[in-house]
C-alpha cells in the first residue's frame, strides 16, 4: 500500500509531492528545473500552478502524469489515473469531432453503441451537441477546447492535469470557458491541476493558487481563494487579490533578474 493510499482516510490527498526535485541532464548539462516542491491536492480540489515562465510548472504537470520522473523525494498519487489537457487540441485532423472524443472510449473497450451514447452525452456536456460530424477544422479555436476537454474527460481519469489550456484564445472566449470549466469541474466532482501564467485566470478559477519560485521551481505562497463561485475575471475582489498575487510574483522575478 502506497504512502499516499493510508493516508487518504484522513487527508482525502489523491496527489502527493514531499520535497520533490527534478534534474534535466547530467553533469555540466545538468539543469534543475524543480528543488524541493511539496504540494498535496485533495480530492475534489481545483488547484492552480502559478509562475514566471520557466519556472517548472509544465515539468511538475508532467511528473504527475508520470510522463517523466523524479529524481528526488517522493511522488504519489495512489496508483490513481490522470487525463492531459493542453494549449494546443491536438485533435486529430482526420476524424470527426464525435470520433476523436470515442476513441479514449475505445482504448477502454466500449461497444460502439455504448461509445456513440457517451460521446453525445460528453458532447451535451461541453455544450457542443450538433457537432459530432464537423472535422476539426472546421471548429473554432474555443470549441476545439471544448473537445480536447471531452476527449479528456472521456478518459474518465481521477485527476485531470490541464496545462494552460485557454492560453491561446481571446479574452472573450476564455471566459466562456472558464464559466463551463468551472460548471463542469462542479458537477462531475472532478480534481483540477491547472497550470498557468495567467495570475487572474488562476485567481478566476482555483481553490488554491500555488505560486513557484524563478527556477529552480519551489512553492513559495500557498494562497487559498475564498470568493465566492461563480466568480468574475474582472470582480473587484478576483482583481485585488490578482493584484496582491502579480506583486509577489513581480518581487520573485525581479529578485532573479540580476
Ligand atoms: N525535456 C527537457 N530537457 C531539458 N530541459 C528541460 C526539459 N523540459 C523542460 N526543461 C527546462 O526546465 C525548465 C522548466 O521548464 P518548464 O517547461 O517546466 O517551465 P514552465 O514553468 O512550464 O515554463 P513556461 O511558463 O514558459 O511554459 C526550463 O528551464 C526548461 O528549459
Amino acid at each position: 500500500m502506497s504512502l499516499l493510499e493510508q493516508s487518504d482516510v484522513r487527508t482525502d490527498a489523491v496527489v502527493r509531492l514531499e520535497n520533490v526535485s527534478k534534474t534535466y541532464g547530467t553533469g555540466t548539462n545538468a539543469l534543475l528545473a524543480l528543488d524541493g516542491v511539496s504540494l498535496t491536492v485533495r480530492r475534489g480540489e481545483f488547484v492552480c500552478l502559478l509562475g514566471a515562465s520557466g519556472c517548472g510548472k509544465s515539468t511538475l504537470l508532467s511528473l504527475v502524469a508520470g510522463l517523466d520522473r523524479i529524481t528526488g523525494g517522493t511522488l504519489d498519487i495512489g496508483g490513481r489515473t490522470v487525463s492531459l489537457m493542453f494549449q494546443e487540441a491536438a485533435l486529430f485532423p482526420w476524424l470527426s469531432v464525435r470520433a476523436n472524443v470515442e476513441l479514449p472510449l475505445r482504448l477502454q473497450g466500449l461497444s460502439r453503441p455504448e461509445r456513440r451514447k457517451r460521446a453525445e452525452e460528453l458532447l451535451d456536456i461541453v455544450r457542443l451537441r450538433g457537432f459530432g460530424d464537423k472535422r476539426p477544422h472546421e471548429l473554432s479555436g474555443g470549441m476545439r477546447q471544448r473537445v480536447a476537454l471531452a476527449r479528456a474527460l472521456a478518459q474518465n481519469a481521477d485527476i485531470l492535469l490541464m496545462d494552460e489550456p485557454f492560453g491561446a484564445l481571446d479574452a472573450m472566449t476564455r471566459d466562456i470557458l472558464h464559466d463551463e470549466l468551472e460548471r463542469i469541474w462542479r458537477e462531475q466532482e472532478l480534481t483540477v491541476l491547472f497550470v498557468t501564467h495567467n495570475v487572474r485566470e488562476a485567481v478566476r478559477l482555483g481553490d488554491r493558487v500555488i505560486l513557484l519560485s524563478s527556477r529552480p521551481g519551489r512553492v513559495i505562497e500557498d494562497y487559498p481563494i475564498t470568493h465566492p463561485r461563480p466568480r468574475r475575471i474582472d470582480s473587484p475582489e478576483v482583481s485585488a487579490q490578482a493584484g496582491e498575487i502579480t506583486d509577489r510574483l513581480r518581487a520573485e522575478v525581479a529578485r532573479h533578474a540580476h
